[in-house]
């Protein structure tokens, strides 16, 4: 069985009645509702792959959790279809229940009035997980999360950061094969939004668990996909690499270089142009639509020459996103 993520021409529309203003607007709508359709999400395509982490990325109202929500059963779509784990998840959604685990960062699955370690209790048997097994778990999912030291509270008297924790420790316990975690560090500070990425990142590399993660936070995606996919106005507008979609749209780097000979021939590098030189000082960006990654073009310029320094200027992946949600469409 795959135990990652197809999605096949995805849609879902939302059918909502408009309010017409005033009074006379009212009865107008009462009588003769008028309806409107939204395309929320509209014929998306993509797969992630048995123990991938996907990002997918997308301003607000883009229609991340509108695809979530087909994933995880919550909704159904209006056309095409989708198996997580090998489950039609909106018409199993029992099945599809005991493969996934999910984490909405605005929401909690805890129970409000009861300390964090009961509410893990309540989960451990509705998933019929054994205790050995739970108790195991928990254990790792301490050591890297620091559970005990506020288990034993209320999860209405947690931080957003130990209320996340928990969420994320609750939604695992069952040993999901695939996770769906919508901006799961919303709201974190620096320590606990590292402290998250490693636990994912584990569960990733050490568990072998698909994760698709939605987050506006561009430091995340970096430190945690390879891969992403891109929708705006409900559409697919791309799928590749970070690189890849750097290399599409954030053409604004520099690699600035000192050479150690002052007179050295500069050599050429495929896609890469010498944009300025004086003296030892030379500076290169990129040519073309076939230029290398600001990284990949630093390795190479040190491999080539002999520098006593090197410096580089990236787009920032912010800058880059907004390119790519822009201008998406048109490639
Ligand atoms: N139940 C609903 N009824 C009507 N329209 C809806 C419904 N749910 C979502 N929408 C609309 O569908 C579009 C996509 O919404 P969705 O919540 O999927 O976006 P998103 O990418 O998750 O946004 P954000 O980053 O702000 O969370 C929006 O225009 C939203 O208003």
């Amino acid at each position: 069985m795959n135990a990652g993520i197809e999605v096949r021409g995805l849609s879902r529309t939302f059918h909502t009645t408009v309010r017409r203003p005033g009074f006379t607007g009212a009865v107008r709508s009462l009588v003769n509702p008028e309806r409107v359709a939204k395309h929320a999400v509209t014929d998306i395509t993509f797969d992630v792959a048995p123990g991938e982490l996907l990002a997918l990325l997308g301003p607000n109202g883009a229609g991340k959790s509108t695809t979530i929500k087909m994933l995880t059963g919550i909704l159904t779509p209006t056309s095409g279809h989708a198996r997580v784990a090998g489950v039609t998840p909106y018409e199993e959604r029992e099945r599809n229940a005991r493969n996934i685990g999910a984490v909405f960062g605005q929401r909690t699955q805890l129970w409000w009035d009861l300390p964090v370690r009961e509410s893990f209790a309540i989960l451990r048997d509705i998933y019929a997980v054994p205790k050995a097994e739970h108790a195991a778990r928990l254990e790792e999912f301490d050591a890297l999360l620091d559970l005990s030291s506020f288990w034993d509270t209320r999860v209405r008297h947690l931080s957003l950061g130990q209320r996340v924790r928990s969420d994320l420790a609750a939604a695992l316990l069952h040993d999901p094969q695939v996770v769906f975690l919508d901006e799961p560090t919303i709201g974190m500070d620096v320590v606990v939004k590292e402290q998250v990425r490693e636990f994912l990142r584990h569960q990733v590399t050490e568990r072998g668990r698909t994760v698709l993660l939605t987050t506006h936070d561009m430091t995340e995606v970096e430190r945690l996909a390879e891969r992403v996919v891109l929708v705006n106005h409900g559409r697919l507008v791309l799928d590749g690499t970070l690189d890849e979609i750097r290399r599409k749209f954030g053409s604004t780097w520099q690699v600035r270089a000192t050479l150690a000979d002052a007179h050295a021939e500069v050599a050429a590098l495929p896609g890469v142009a010498l944009l300025q030189r004086t003296g030892p000082q030379v500076v290169f960006g990129p040519d073309g639509p076939d230029a290398p990654t600001v990284h990949q073009a630093l390795k190479a310029v040190i491999e080539r020459h002999e520098v006593t320094d090197v410096a580089l200027d990236e787009a920032d992946l912010e800058d880059v996103m907004r390119a790519a949600y822009v201008h998406g469409e048109e490639v």
